[in-house]
């Protein structure tokens, strides 16, 4: 069955009563609470629901073939980027890293996406927005950040390793280019006993983005090694209606 569907519902039924000392310095303590399938246009996927003792912050892992006990398991770990990933922004690489990380777990042939809920690098949406218009007068997204109050990032992944130890994935092998998720990871005894690189190739929009993630956030991309992408690429999905422009 797609997704270790058994194992995944076992997991369900673990967690009924399950309460632990938590992770990290707020001590998050997470559950799984609810399973289900979800056909995706990446692929099958089964959806895990978490609950966690400290927000209302509802996290969710996608699962593709069987993960639960198993080592070296395909690993994205996807901040939410509501402007990005629901709405196509082209200011970031968001939306092209959650559909490419999904696409990489179908073609590994298993794997889990944690759809992790910190939006903006956990400062949340008023305040990336705030940062946005910070940028627009010449800031870069670090400068804007500092400017608000915050620190450049404000995630920690306690949470997530809660979620990749409650999957009971005995080691992962981590798709991303981030160190700084490998080291809290590992902080969190995760074993991450690899990393796959996650490299989306700049457009017009994001580009000085990515170029700020790799000078200053200390992000493994080579830029100069990448081919322009054109955007605005995605095909129409309903066509023009005749008599409109671009229409019949
Ligand atoms: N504060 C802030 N957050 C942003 C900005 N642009 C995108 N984000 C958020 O950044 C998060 C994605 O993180 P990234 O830094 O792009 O990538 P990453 O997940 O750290 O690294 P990879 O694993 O290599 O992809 C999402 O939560 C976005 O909402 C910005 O200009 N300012
Ligand atoms: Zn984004």
């Amino acid at each position: 069955m797609t997704g270790g569907g058994d194992a995944l519902a076992q997991l369900v039924l673990r967690d009924r009563d399950h309460e632990c000392e938590g992770f990290g310095p707020g001590r998050v303590c997470v559950r799984v609470v609810a399973v289900a399938r979800l056909p995706t246009r990446a692929g099958p996927f089964r959806i895990v629901a978490f609950w966690n003792n400290r927000d209302a912050k509802e996290h969710v892992a996608l699962v593709h073939g069987d993960v639960v006990g198993a080592a070296d398991v395909p690993v994205r770990l996807h901040s939410e980027c509501l402007t990005g990933d629901v709405m196509g922004s082209l200011r970031c690489d968001c939306r092209d890293q959650l559909t490419e990380g999904l696409a990489a777990i179908q073609r590994e042939g298993r794997g889990v996406l944690l759809y992790l809920r910190q939006e903006g690098r956990g400062i949340g949406l008023i305040n990336k927005i705030r940062a946005y218009a910070l940028q627009e007068q010449g800031l870069d997204t670090v400068e804007a950040n500092l400017a608000l109050g915050f620190r450049d990032d404000e995630r920690d992944y306690a949470v997530a390793a809660h979620m990749i130890h409650g999957l009971e994935l005995r080691s992962i092998r981590l798709i991303t280019n981030n160190p700084e998720k490998i080291r809290q990871l590992t902080a969190y005894r995760v074993d991450v006993s690899g990393r796959i690189p996650h490299v989306i190739p700049p457009g017009e929009h994001n580009r000085f983005y990515l170029e700020t993630k790799a000078r200053r956030s200390g992000h493994l991309i080579d830029l100069a090694a990448l081919e322009p992408r054109s955007e605005q690429a995605d095909p129409v999905v309903v066509a023009p209606a005749p008599g409109t422009p671009g229409g019949e």
